[in-house]
């Protein structure tokens, strides 16, 4: 499995990442350095693209702890049709999340400030999260807020044991520069 970002989608995330730029010269919103935001940021959303193919229209995804909207943007990007909520605790990240929506055109990305654990259940068909906790707690808030039977996929360094009642299948992929990393797809049994 290797991360592809479509041609057509470059221009929008150069967009993006230029907006990015300019933000946190005044609101601190990332430690990447400018040169490792696109493999960090965006070809490592793209490795979730083809688990979309199984999302019909109007299907609804979630992102817990996107951050500065990762991967969220990038999975509205692709797939205009769905709905895509991007959770983030942080305020001031949402408001970035929320000007970048504006500035690309992405009606469907929703971005909701609050916590997880608190923010009213979302039922969606698919639930994602980069970067964010232990699985155990990625799943308590799934729990919450996937639709019964729905997939959930953790982008993580590497394989990690099932929690009990989930079915776990691991996905090995590399990025250029940073090396192996996993996508973790987890149903409940
Ligand atoms: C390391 S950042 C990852 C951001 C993004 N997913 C990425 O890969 O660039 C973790 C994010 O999780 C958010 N977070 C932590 N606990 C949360 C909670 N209980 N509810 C919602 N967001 C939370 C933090 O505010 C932070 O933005």
């Amino acid at each position: 499995m290797e991360p592809i970002l479509p041609d057509w989608m470059k221009e929008p995330v150069t967009r993006y990442l230029e907006l990015l730029d300019r933000w946190s010269r005044t609101h601190a919103l990332t430690s990447l350095e400018m040169e490792e935001r696109y493999e960090e940021l965006i070809l490592d959303s793209a490795v979730l693209l083809p688990f979309l193919g199984a999302l019909g229209p109007g299907c609804k995804v979630a992102d817990f702890g996107t951050g500065m909207g990762i991967p969220a943007l990038v999975l509205a990007l692709a797939r205009p049709d769905l709905t895509v909520f991007a959770l983030d605790k942080s305020k001031k990240k949402i408001a970035f999340v929320k000007q970048a929506a504006l500035e690309l055109g992405l009606a469907n990305l929703r971005p909701l400030a609050g916590r997880a654990e608190e923010l009213p259940p979302l039922r969606a068909d698919l639930g994602v999260a980069k970067a964010v906790g232990t699985l155990d707690l990625l799943l308590g808030w799934w729990d919450r807020h996937g639709a019964p039977g729905a997939p959930f996929l953790a982008l993580k360094g590497g394989p990690e044991e099932a929690p009990a009642g989930y079915a776990l299948a691991a996905h090995g992929y590399r990025l250029p520069t940073r090396g192996r990393r996993t996508v973790l797809e987890l149903r409940r049994t």
